[in-house]
């Protein structure tokens, strides 16, 4: 089996192909469009909830067989018919011309695999079980969304606000120091807990503690 190497890829405004219109792709043109990817799906029928996802900008749907020249200029390929000869030919194409290629039949097929995903805020967990049991990834996730609830979205926009003050003003050493100190566990249990001006002024305090 392959060691897929995770990472986490910028897909605002990308052409991605989507070759099936099953509920299979529906999930996975969902997720393409929550991260800003310009979508087209190729297929004879599409199911009703993947058709309201069609408009003019973002997309579009081309109602038809799959055929090579469809690849076009798609930076992602995702072949996902039930017909495993079209999911074998999407494969073949989109290797020939490099494009990583995701195809939902049969991991030995893909080039890279979509995982199962948690947000909250800036937070992104992406879970793999490397095609062992996808069922197993969904699980996974369903624990580490009540692992890493709301807290997370402020407790992350909190931190982000003072990275380039610290970086400015604070010595390496005294950088550690205070990233160690604010996520200690108080910081982020004052936040889960509604008490945000006092969570802001611990870091506060931190930092000018810091300065002197
Ligand atoms: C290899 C991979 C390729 C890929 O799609 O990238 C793949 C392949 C296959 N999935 C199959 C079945 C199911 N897949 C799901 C669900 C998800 N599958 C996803 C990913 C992946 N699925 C990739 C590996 C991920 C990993 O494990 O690392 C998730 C995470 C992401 C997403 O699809 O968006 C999403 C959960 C999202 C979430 O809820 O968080 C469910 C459960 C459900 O629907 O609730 C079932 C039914 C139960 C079962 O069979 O386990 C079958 C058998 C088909 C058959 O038997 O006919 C194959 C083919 C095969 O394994 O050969
Ligand atoms: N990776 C995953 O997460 C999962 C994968 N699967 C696999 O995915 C396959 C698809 O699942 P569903 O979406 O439920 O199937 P489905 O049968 O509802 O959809 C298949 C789609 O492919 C389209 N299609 C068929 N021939 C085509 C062609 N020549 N060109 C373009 N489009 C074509 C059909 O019009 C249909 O819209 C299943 O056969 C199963 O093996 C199933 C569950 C989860």
């Amino acid at each position: 089996m392959p060691q897929y190497y995770p990472i986490f890829m910028d897909l605002k405004d990308q052409s991605i192909l989507v070759v099936g219109g099953g509920n299979v792709a529906l999930r996975k043109v969902q997720t393409l469009l929550k991260h800003g990817a310009v979508v087209r799906v190729v297929s004879p029928e599409i199911v009703p909830e993947l058709r309201s996802l069609i408009n003019d900008t973002t997309c579009c749907w081309f109602e038809k067989e799959y055929s090579s020249e469809d690849i076009g200029e798609a930076r992602l390929v995702f072949s996902c018919t039930e017909n495993e000869e079209v999911n074998r030919q999407v494969s073949f194409d989109a290797k020939s011309q490099y494009r990583p290629v995701n195809v939902v039949d049969d991991p030995e097929k893909c080039s890279f695999i979509v995982p199962s995903i948690m947000e909250q805020g800036d937070l992104k967990i992406a879970v793999s079980t490397g095609g062992s049991s996808p069922i197993v990834a969904r699980q996974i996730r369903a624990e580490l969304e009540k692992l890493f609830g709301s807290e997370m979205k402020e407790y992350l926009r909190l931190l982000k606000t003072w990275r380039t003050i610290v970086k400015n003003d604070l010595s390496p050493e005294k950088r550690s120091v205070f990233w160690e100190r604010i996520t200690d566990g108080e910081v982020r249990k004052l936040i889960q807990e509604n008490r945000l001006s006092e969570a802001e002024g611990v870091v506060k305090q931190c930092f000018q503690s810091l300065l002197a």
